[in-house]
């Protein structure tokens, strides 16, 4: 259903001009059919009426939901992710079923589920333990609507533990191999990996049959593409050759009144 949606926003970083919820809305009146969001609310387990008028302004927007974000924690505040967090464990768990139900009124089949800091008193190997044992929870959460978990690396979170495609690989590979959940895949954020100092051309070929999920934002920055040095059009072109199908993330910050000024009107839908 998302192949045939090129482009979608991010509308946790793009817009915010805007109140959350009138986002999708500005995303379809700028030419777009798809958005994603990272966790929209406060808490892991919100109530069903922030459910529904969150589902409701999607319906209403006419936009297709591409990809959420798991509970992260405090986003600004520096979490990264509940996945290996042990304190926040059990309200992962609980979130895992709001996140599978809101995939299966929207459509959406792509759940990010953010791998979590490193914590103080806590071994990296426990961490890691319990981090492979939550995204099998989380894959089999939505697998049920033909869901996919996605593992991002990020940059700019000092005690995220992920930060190369590798890196990611090896917690999909664990989780395959300890677990046997299969319906995972590699979020592949050419800014976060440029940031961290990843060949991305090298990566593409190496990871290419792994990527579940694009995202791009320029680097230095995270502006939008063409505001840095990031050669974004030709690896958006080589990741299709490649053959990924899938809907590119927008996912960068910008304060232009024309966000989506870079790409082209007829470019930002698929018909
Ligand atoms: O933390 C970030 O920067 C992300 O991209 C989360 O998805």
């Amino acid at each position: 259903m998302t192949d045939q949606i090129p482009y979608t926003v991010n509308c946790s970083i793009l817009l915010t001009d805007l109140p959350l919820l009138e986002r999708p809305a500005a995303a379809k009146a700028a030419g777009f059919d798809g958005v994603e969001f990272w966790w929209p609310f406060a808490t892991s387990t919100p109530a069903a009426d922030e459910v529904d008028t969150f589902v409701a302004a999607l319906a209403d927007a006419g936009v297709q939901l591409t990809g959420l974000n798991f509970d992260a924690g405090n986003m600004p505040g520096g979490d990264r992710g509940l996945i290996s967090w042990p304190e926040r464990s059990a309200d992962l768990r609980a979130n895992l079923d709001v996140v599978a139900r809101i995939g299966e009124r929207t459509g959406c089949r792509a759940f990010n589920a953010l791998y979590g800091n490193r914590v103080e008193r806590e071994e990296p190997a426990a961490q890691d333990a319990l981090g492979a044992e939550n995204l099998a929870l989380a894959a089999k959460a939505v697998e049920r609507i033909g869901g996919t978990v996605l593992v991002e690396p990020v940059s700019g979170a000092p005690a995220y533990p992920l930060t190369t495609s590798a890196d990611a690989v090896a917690v999909l590979d664990r989780v395959r191999d300890e677990h046997g959940a299969t319906n995972l895949g590699l979020l592949f954020d050419v800014y976060h990996l440029s940031v961290n100092g990843s060949d991305v051309d090298l990566d593409l070929k190496t990871y290419g049959d792994r990527i579940a999920h694009v995202q791009v934002a320029d680097a230095p920055g995270r502006g939008a593409p063409g505001s840095g040095d990031l050669p974004i059009q030709r690896w958006i072109a080589d990741l299709r050759a490649a053959g990924y199908a899938g809907p590119v993330g927008l996912e960068y910050k910008t304060a232009d009144v024309h966000p989506f000024a870079w790409l082209p009107r007829e470019q930002r839908s698929g018909r």
